[in-house]
């Protein structure tokens, strides 16, 4: 068993289980204290930094990304940046070409009422209270580092098709700078986007030239490799992961993260009177969300700030990095793995900063499989959002990429048990009530409860799915749904079809059953080797096990189950 020590001991419950027992030893008595701190306290705050500590990382993290050379401003006029997941200054090159191609820059955010209503299939919340409070924080903290760099940050409530055209005419924009998306709900508002700009004329002033539209200029930023730069169009994408990773590793190399000016200053001057100001930042009451307080395990902040100060933290402080390969697969506290996924997703973390604290890491303390592993995984990153373009909604429908026909339950008693952390499977149990609770589940637990969803209880996988993309603070619609696809074993890449055992899963990610005993008060108290099957101690198991060990059998359906149409079906 092996402890990672976390700065502030009072809030630090956890203890991170490495497989690698050659590391630091954690003498049993001390474990036992731990557990009984664990219960006493609430939470760990990721990262776990003071106020100033955050401050001073983002501030060197700044300076090492500013150049005073940086000449190319050569534009004239007002450029837009609509941010979207892309929530950061540092390497964030729509804001820098947006900057670079004007006179003055107008950030805006619209926080649109579509992300706030409900899922496709199944009705759920689009947004959990847990990443909606994360993203207000995102917020927060996007306009307090753009207004270090002499910007602001537009906050309008709306459809981004409504409000740009809007403000740009307001403003005589000549531009909308924004990243670039992949799936079909997000293509289809840049499309909208696009038409409501092509409705706005903004005279030129002279009465010999044409009036011009602002145009939206669509730049590619999310990933690791950038896109244009494939061996191969993404639309002959490699089925199988491992071609992807070898052929862009061995042909392409990653771009450098964006340097940034001195200023990214001024804001525009004239218009904004007219737009009704800044605007605000929702609350979470405005979003129409009811507060949700994490009152265990981990609680993530918002921000870019944050997301620096979580890297620095396992990077640098902790020295993390270089046990990842041995911890990555833990289930309990924030130490086993990066926990980079929330910044990702929200774009408050660029994959391209982390490649280059890699690189640094590597040149400053040392290089092993470890840190390369920080890499390859974000690889798998950049393979679902590459995945997305190449197979469309068939991401979201039920037969996935390969079109699988299969009969699936919709069982409304089954989901919910599985939902609310009451199969009777204390191992599939903690983990949904961790995520309800925390708005995170470790990539281990994820599998193991999609593994169950769908093969022990032959339920629908979107239902999955549509559970994670409300709770998940990491949610990005191409690994999710691309994950759960595989899980599903409707996939583009059939061999990913996988069983997860329970008791073997159990046994060689949580032996002692620590885990469990977190988030189910109602086993603390077994001996370990009870834990993860207490019997008549705890809830009845809801469905037998298919099978007791690995298998790649295909997925097991109960028929009977599976004719009952759901309350949730749409
Ligand atoms: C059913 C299921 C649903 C998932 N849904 C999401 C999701 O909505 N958003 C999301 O970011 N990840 C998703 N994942 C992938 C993975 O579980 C999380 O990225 C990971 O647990 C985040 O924790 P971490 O940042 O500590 O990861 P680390 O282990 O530290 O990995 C570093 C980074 O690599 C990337 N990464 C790692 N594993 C994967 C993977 N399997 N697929 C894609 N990227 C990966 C992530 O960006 C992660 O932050 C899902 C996995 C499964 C099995
Ligand atoms: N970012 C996203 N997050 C979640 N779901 C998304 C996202 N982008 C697209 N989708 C989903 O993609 C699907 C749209 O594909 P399509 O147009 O084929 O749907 P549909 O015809 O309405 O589906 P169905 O016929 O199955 O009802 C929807 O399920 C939509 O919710």
């Amino acid at each position: 068993m092996v402890l990672f020590a976390s700065s502030h001991s009072s809030f630090s419950p956890f203890k991170t289980l490495a497989l690698n027992r050659k590391l630091i030893p954690v003498p049993r008595p001390l474990l036992a204290v731990m557990l009984s701190s664990a219960s006493k306290q609430p939470f760990v705050m990721v990262p776990d930094l003071t106020a100033d500590q955050t401050a001073s990382v983002s501030k060197e993290a700044f300076q090492r990304y500013t150049s005073s050379d940086l000449n190319r401003r050569n534009g004239s006029g007002v450029a837009i940046v609509w941010f979207r997941n892309d929530l950061r200054v540092l390497d964030n090159e729509a804001l820098l070409r947006a900057w670079a191609s004007s006179a003055a820059v107008l950030p805006v955010y619209c926080v649109d009422p579509r992300n706030f209503g409900t899922t496709h299939y199944f009705g759920f919340p689009k947004t959990g209270a847990i990443r909606a409070q994360f993203l207000i924080e995102c917020l927060v903290d996007l306009k307090n580092n753009l207004m270090k760099q002499g910007l602001n940050l537009l906050i309008q409530h709306g459809k981004p098709e409504e409000i740009l055209p809007t403000v740009a005419k307001a403003i005589g924009a000549h531009a909308v700078y924004a990243h670039k998306e992949t799936c079909s709900e997000e293509t289809l508002v840049e499309r909208f986007v696009h038409k409501g700009l092509q409705q706005v004329v903004l005279s030129r002033g002279l009465p010999n030239q044409k009036p011009l539209n602002p145009k939206l200029q669509l730049i590619w930023g999310s990933t690791l490799y950038h896109k244009d730069d494939l061996p191969f169009d993404a639309r002959n994408l490699p089925d199988v992961y491992t071609q992807f990773r070898k052929s862009v590793e061995s042909k392409c190399s990653i771009r450098a993260c964006c340097k940034l000016p001195l200023s990214l200053g001024p804001c525009p001057s004239d218009g904004l009177d007219e737009i009704g100001g800044w605007g605000t930042i929702p609350s979470l009451e405005q979003l129409g969300i009811h507060e949700r307080k994490c009152d265990q395990g981990m609680h993530f902040v918002g921000g870019e700030n944050a997301a620096l100060g979580r890297l620095h933290e396992y990077f640098w402080k902790k020295d993390l990095v270089k046990v990842y390969k041995e911890t990555r697969n833990g289930l309990l506290g924030p130490d086993y793995s990066t926990k980079f996924s929330p910044w990702l997703a929200s774009g408050s973390l660029s994959p391209r900063y982390v490649y280059e604290e890699v690189k640094r890491y590597e040149k400053e303390r040392l290089a092993n499989d470890s840190t390369y592993w920080v890499l390859f995984e974000l690889i798998w990153r950049d393979y679902f959002r590459f995945l997305s373009i190449k197979y469309g909604n068939s991401i979201f429908h039920i037969g996935g990429p390969r079109r699988i026909i299969s009969t699936w339950s919709q069982d409304p008693s089954l989901f919910e048990s599985w939902r609310d952390g009451r199969t009777g499977y204390p191992l599939i149990d903690a983990n949904m009530k961790e995520l309800s609770t925390t708005g995170f589940m470790s990539n281990r637990g994820r599998q193991i409860v999609c593994s169950f969803l769908v093969r022990d209880m032959g339920i629908d996988w979107r239902m999955g799915a549509e559970w994670f993309e409300t709770c998940l603070l990491d949610y990005d619609p191409c690994s999710n749904y691309g994950n759960w696809t595989y899980g599903a074993g409707v996939g583009n890449d059939p061999r990913e079809d996988r069983y997860f055992s329970i008791p073997k899963q159990a046994k060689t990610y949580d032996p002692d059953g620590e885990y469990v005993a977190y988030w189910l008060p109602e086993i603390q108290s077994l001996p370990k080797e009870r834990r993860h099957f207490p019997g008549n101690s705890y809830i009845k198991q809801i469905v037998p096990l298919k099978f007791g060990s690995t298998s790649m059998r295909p997925n097991p359906v109960n028929s009977e189950k599976s004719r009952q149409r759901s309350q949730y079906r749409r």
